[in-house]
């Protein structure tokens, strides 16, 4: 009989969490996992799967406009808010009862409540019970942040964004990363007037530069406003519910909602992690090794709180490694390389690999194929919007070192791409491959 409650125990049933729960348990552990809110985490309950209905939501804007041009007659179309909201957080809370049962059909125990970490080997519970474990895996994920400026109050989070009881008629988005760029999308396409007011001049920083100047044009062309350059004075709400950004560079910006979308912070505060002496980042990211260990033997970490990539995808790997680690006797550790990634902004865009920019500075010698065209669809339906794939190559051997493209669907075409560009093939590889006609994706097999 061991000596501890568990063998395992997991603060946090997100992505990463849960993973490591279900797996940890598969090879024999026993297992409790903590969750304060509600099992499934960030991606499942405030994140990737209710943003990602939004956008299926918000589409449907130029799909019924795109309707008319293939012959259909739409009488009557409208759109209603609150149908869109609850029909999403009905689904959430559906597959929140099917993370749940992943948790219970593996034996693994929940516990509906905050953990804190009060030794090595021990787990305070917010209800005072005390709980002892062999190993603890630290999964709390992050936390959306709030810039420090007079009168932030008045703004709301992406924690809240999915809950809204009216669409507004104007909203600023503060950020140009993922968030912001995909609420743009969504908030334009339901007929909201959209401001994007960043601190610095670049948007979607770490992404090919060509295909996020296409994105900010076609968004500007969709009516989406950007403030670059635009660093928060101070934030005012008047009676009428107005608020009013002041910002160092130009004018005011009124809208009726702010949203934060500022990045987001590790949740390693008020976790006893100082108190026990686990190592910090000066982020607050908790620092581990490449087995997810931290500088306490019992203790390791995965996901958003390790700040190594903030990918759903990423922390479940990390999860997954870290339980056949520790648990299964097959030491695994992730493969950060070659990571693909998609903004669900509209157009969405998507990349794998070195950007043209980082190609340069680490290879010298680059070869870049692009293609600019314009959907098919969008000739019959009379949208100018145009697509752009751009291959990055080494010049010495040819293979492919970079994927990046803006378009319709390109987050389903990358992601198969991606596997050639991981298995290091070459350009010529590409162009051997006989094209799918007629698709947007053959523009990959035939780039000059
Ligand atoms: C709006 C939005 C959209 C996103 N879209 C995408 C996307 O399209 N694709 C993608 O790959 N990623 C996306 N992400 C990122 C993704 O959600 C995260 O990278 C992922 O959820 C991280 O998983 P995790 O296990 O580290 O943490 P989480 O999933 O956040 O889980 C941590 C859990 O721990 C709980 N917790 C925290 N502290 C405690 C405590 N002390 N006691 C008990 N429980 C605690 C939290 O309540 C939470 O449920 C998005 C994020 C946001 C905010
Ligand atoms: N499609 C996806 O995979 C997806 C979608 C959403 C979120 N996520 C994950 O969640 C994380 C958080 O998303 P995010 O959009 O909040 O962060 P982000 O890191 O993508 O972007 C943050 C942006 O905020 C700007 N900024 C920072 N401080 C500011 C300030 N004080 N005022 C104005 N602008 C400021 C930055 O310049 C940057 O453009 C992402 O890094 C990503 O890993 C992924």
């Amino acid at each position: 009989m061991s000596e501890f409650d568990f063998d395992l125990f997991v603060i946090g049933a997100g992505s990463g969490g849960v993973r490591a729960s279900r797996i940890a348990a598969s090879h024999g552990a026993r297992v409790a996992v903590a969750e304060e809110y509600r099992v499934g985490g960030t991606c499942v309950i405030r994140g990737c799967v209710p943003k990602k209905m939004l956008v299926y939501g918000a589409h449907f804007a130029e799909d019924l406009h795109a309707a008319a041009r293939f012959g259909w007659t739409l009488e009557g179309v409208r759109f209603d808010w609150k149908t869109l909201r609850d029909n999403v957080l009905a689904d959430v809370d559906r597959l929140n009862g099917l993370y749940q049962q992943t948790l219970d059909g593996n034996k693994v125990t929940t516990f509906h409540e905050r953990a804190r970490i009060s030794g090595p080997h021990e787990v305070t519970l917010a209800s005072g019970r005390k709980v002892s474990a062999g190993t603890i895996l630290i999964a709390t994920g992050s936390w959306p942040m709030v810039p420090e400026v007079e009168g932030a109050e008045h703004g709301i989070t992406s924690n809240e964004v999915f809950h809204l009881e009216s669409l507004p008629k104007r909203v600023a988005i503060a950020g140009g990363g993922y968030i912001a760029n995909e609420f743009a999308g969504i908030f334009n396409a339901l007929g909201c007037d959209v401001t994007i007011v960043n601190r610095s001049d670049r948007i979607l920083r770490g992404y090919d530069d060509q295909i996020v100047d296409r994105l900010k044009q076609l968004s500007e062309a969709k009516g989406i406003t950007f403030r670059l350059d635009a660093p928060f004075e101070r934030i005012e709400k008047a009676a009428d519910g107005t608020i009013t950004i002041h910002v160092k560079n130009g004018e005011p910006i009124e809208c009726d909602l702010l949203v934060f979308a500022v990045g987001r912070k590790p949740m390693s505060f008020d976790l006893g992690l100082e108190e026990v002496g686990v190592a910090l980042s000066d982020k607050g990211a908790v620092i581990v090794d490449e087995h997810s260990r931290t500088n306490i033997p019992s203790i390791h970490a995965v996901g958003d709180v390790t700040d190594r990539v903030q990918l759903t995808p990423v922390a479940i790997r990390e999860g997954h490694a870290f339980a056949d680690t520790v648990f299964g006797g097959t030491p695994r550790t992730v493969d950060y390389g070659c990571i693909p990634s998609a903004v669900f902004s509209n157009p969405p865009l998507a990349g794998v690999g070195l950007t043209e920019e980082e190609a340069r500075r680490r290879l010298g010698e680059v070869k870049v194929y692009t293609s600019d065209f314009r959907p098919m669809k969008n000739a019959l339906t009379g949208n100018p919007e145009r697509s752009l794939y751009k291959m990055i190559c080494d010049g010495a051997t040819g293979r492919v070192v970079g994927v990046h493209m803006i378009s319709p669907e390109a987050p389903e075409i990358l992601q198969v791409v991606a596997v050639a560009v991981k298995a290091g093939l070459t350009k010529q590889q590409f162009d051997d491959t006989v094209a799918l006609h007629p698709s947007m994706a053959e523009e990959l097999v035939l780039l000059k």
